[in-house]
């Protein structure tokens, strides 16, 4: 039996952070919407009773380092199954990009999973054990378009944002997001304006989202990576409609309404990025049944 999951990434058009808290984790309060770039995830039973990851990709993980790895273990133990799986993962997703690209597969492992051995668990149920695999696999086991809380994992559905494109650069620099919380000083943010941008994504208002994307994350990742600040000028240059900074980074992405703009934006970025795409907002619920 063969099972294939989409694994898409997410952006956070909104991203502010509260405090630290005493398990060292920040209180979060951040609008993530899932993006039409995804890994493919396909899972196969075994014979034996072993976890395999197949990547071919030289940055991911094959052990038990590799989140899908992670989310099998999590299944097979708390559900006693003694079944083995190779779970092969075609990456399209850029690694450590600050799109979550594992949390993503994590995820489509854990519905993959659920399918394959009928373990009968709601999405909600799948949600709670991702969280103890990180906090974007949460969201990433539901999709769409929603407002998380706590240190990422308490997830309320909102409205899609209205359709446009979002013009995706990773710069080649490498961020790990543990720093960047450890290097943030919440004296010296300006915080989104989150519950503005839950307004205007209910009210369809484009221009107004536009004017209300923020990421109090940049604030670190843009003195660490001056080469991300570099990208983001570009973007505006280029004639995005607006631009920010992804998770913690390094990728920013650029929001553009009219594909005849598109173009322009996306050819003029690959002359300063390798990785570089163009898609679509994915931020419907239920995408991923
Ligand atoms: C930056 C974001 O991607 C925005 O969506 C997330 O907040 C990070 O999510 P993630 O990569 O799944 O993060 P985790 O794997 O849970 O945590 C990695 C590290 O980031 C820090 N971390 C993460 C989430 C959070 N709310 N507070 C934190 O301080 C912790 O040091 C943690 O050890
Ligand atoms: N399935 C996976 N795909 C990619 N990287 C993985 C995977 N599993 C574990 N990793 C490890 O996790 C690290 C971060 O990768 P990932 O692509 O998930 O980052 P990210 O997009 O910044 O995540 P987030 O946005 O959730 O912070 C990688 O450097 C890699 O070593």
């Amino acid at each position: 039996m063969r099972i294939l999951e989409k694994a898409p990434a997410k952006i956070n058009l909104s991203l502010d952070v509260l405090h630290k808290r005493d398990d060292g984790f920040h209180e979060v309060k951040m609008i993530m919407t899932t993006i039409d770039l995804a890994d493919r995830v396909e899972i196969r039973e075994l014979s034996i009773d072993r976890i395999e990851i197949i990547s071919h990709n030289r940055f991911v993980p094959d052990d038990q380092r590799n989140l899908a790895y992670q989310a099998a273990k999590i299944l097979k133990e708390r559900y006693n199954i003694k079944k083995g799986v190779a779970i092969y993962i075609t990456k399209s997703i850029p690694v450590a990009a600050g799109l979550a690209g594992g949390s993503s597969d994590a995820a489509a492992t854990l519905r993959g999973l659920n399918r394959l051995w009928k373990l009968g668990l709601s999405l909600d149920e799948l949600a709670e054990l991702g969280s103890e695999i990180g906090s974007d696999v949460s969201f990433c086991v539901y999709g769409g378009t929603a407002l998380a809380t706590g240190r990422g994992e308490i997830i309320q559905h909102i409205s899609p944002p209205p359709h446009c494109w979002v013009v995706l650069a990773k710069p080649t620099v490498g961020v790990s997001t543990a720093d960047v919380y450890k290097n943030l000083n919440l004296n010296a943010v300006d915080h989104p304006d989150v519950g503005g941008m839950i307004d205007a994504i209910n009210k369809g208002q484009y221009e107004k989202i536009c004017g209300l994307l923020g990421n109090v994350l940049e604030s670190v990742t843009l003195k660490m990576h001056p080469e991300v600040a570099n990208i983001k000028d570009q973007m505006k240059r280029f004639g995005a409609d607006a631009v920010l900074m992804s998770g913690s980074g390094p990728t920013v992405f650029g929001l553009v309404q009219y594909e005849s703009r598109l173009h322009r934006v996306y050819n003029g970025l690959r002359g300063f990025c390798d990785q570089v795409f163009a898609v679509r907002m994915l931020g419907e619920r239920n995408i991923l049944d």
